[in-house]
């Protein structure tokens, strides 16, 4: 069986400590798949130190290596070697920089060559790995680099609430000029493709966010709706894809959650999409990469360093991650079949 590879993430941050979190519960070994950690040894090392294991080398063979955990075997690929003198939580040097990007480099190698059957990620700093001269908004952008695809989507996934992203990290002053018919319409169509073959729903149904307050109040706060969003709703129905909108962004989540009036929602920036569903759920959603050929998930939070070295992170979003890479099955957007 292929593994499901979970990369490390920033040494300094919750992600080593998640990593051996979920090992000790058990959560690892009742996946159907084997897993294997992209990462380094020291720092899995001193995240083991946090409840009290000193976890030993058991066998080696090339890069990988088994790490013993009182009794827990966790399967790692080293691709750094950082030293735990400068291991200190909540503190990325350079090396750390460059050691994320070295473990998403690699997994994502291994998911394109066929050799893994997925990767998850644990969450990185962007500002330190982008000064380590990986010159990416985050792992969604580099990931869509690495597999040749132009657009892809980025999807925060619980159990009442979808979110799908037409922009992603910049700042709030250029969200207006990032948007365009076009994007609209690829968020739609890679949303709906994937709803329909990795998520199960034969016909799904979208709800797209307006941009403006009162959804521009026909041009009174902003043209966005009329010239942008309409226009690509419209292209998208014309596709058979069922989208509805724009809907004013306050009201739209009540109706979306409660009513269970779409299936996800399509947001045109980060916070708009990302408050509502952290307020209903921080603890298990998950961050999926949508329109790659490979499986890519991820937790849906970041590095937490206040909480780093503590050992008190949960575990829940890492596990549900796991839980959806482990069955999920990869389905390119070939960007033609939008038709149902
Ligand atoms: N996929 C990724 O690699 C992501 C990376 N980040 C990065 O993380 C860094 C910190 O970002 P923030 O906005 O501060 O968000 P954050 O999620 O790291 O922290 C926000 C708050 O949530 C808490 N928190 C986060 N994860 C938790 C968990 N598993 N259990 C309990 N509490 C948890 C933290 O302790 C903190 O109080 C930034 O560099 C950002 O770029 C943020 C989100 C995703
Ligand atoms: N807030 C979500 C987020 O930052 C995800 O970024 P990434 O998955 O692209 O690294």
């Amino acid at each position: 069986m292929r593994p499901l590879l979970i990369t490390m993430g920033d040494p300094t941050g919750i992600g080593p400590e998640l990593i051996v979190k979920t090992l000790l519960a058990g959560d690892l070994a009742s996946l159907p798949l084997p897993v294997r950690v992209i990462g380094d040894i020291a720092a899995l090392q001193q995240a083991g130190q946090i409840f009290g294991i000193v976890a030993k080398k058991t066998e080696e063979a090339g890069p990988i290596v088994c790490l013993d955990f009182n009794g827990h075997r966790l399967e790692v690929e080293a691709c750094s070697s950082l030293s735990a003198a400068n291991l200190n939580y909540g503190q990325p040097d350079h090396d750390c920089g460059r050691a994320m990007a070295a473990y998403i480099e690699q997994a994502a190698r291994q998911c394109l060559n066929g050799s893994a059957h997925a990767m998850v990620t644990c969450p990185i700093n962007k500002k330190a790995i982008n000064a380590a001269g990986f010159s990416f908004p985050g792992h969604t952008e580099f990931l869509a680099d690495r597999c040749g695809v132009k657009q892809v989507v980025m999807m925060l996934a619980g159990s009442s609430l979808k979110v799908c992203l037409v922009t992603t990290h910049l700042p709030l002053t250029a969200v207006a000029q990032q948007l365009s018919v076009e994007t609209i319409l690829t968020t739609l169509r890679i949303t709906h493709h994937a709803l329909q073959h990795q998520f199960a729903l034969p016909r799904p149904r979208l709800a797209v966010l307006a941009l403006n307050p009162h959804a521009g109040e026909e041009g009174l706060f902003g043209d966005e709706e009329q010239r942008l969003i309409t226009p690509a709703i419209k292209a998208a129905r014309a596709d058979g894809i069922v989208a509805d909108g724009p809907h004013s962004a306050d009201t739209l989540f009540h109706f979306a959650v409660h009513e269970k009036s779409a299936d996800a929602v399509i947001c045109m920036y980060h916070d708009q999409g990302l408050i509502p569903l952290k307020l209903l759920h921080f603890d298990d959603a998950v961050n999926v990469t949508l329109g790659l050929p490979i499986i890519r998930t991820s937790v849906d939070h970041g590095t937490a360093y206040d909480r780093a070295g503590s050992g008190s992170a949960s575990t829940a979003s890492l596990c549900a991650a796991l839980r959806m890479a482990a069955t999920m099955s990869p389905q390119p957007f070939n960007g033609t079949d939008s038709k149902p």
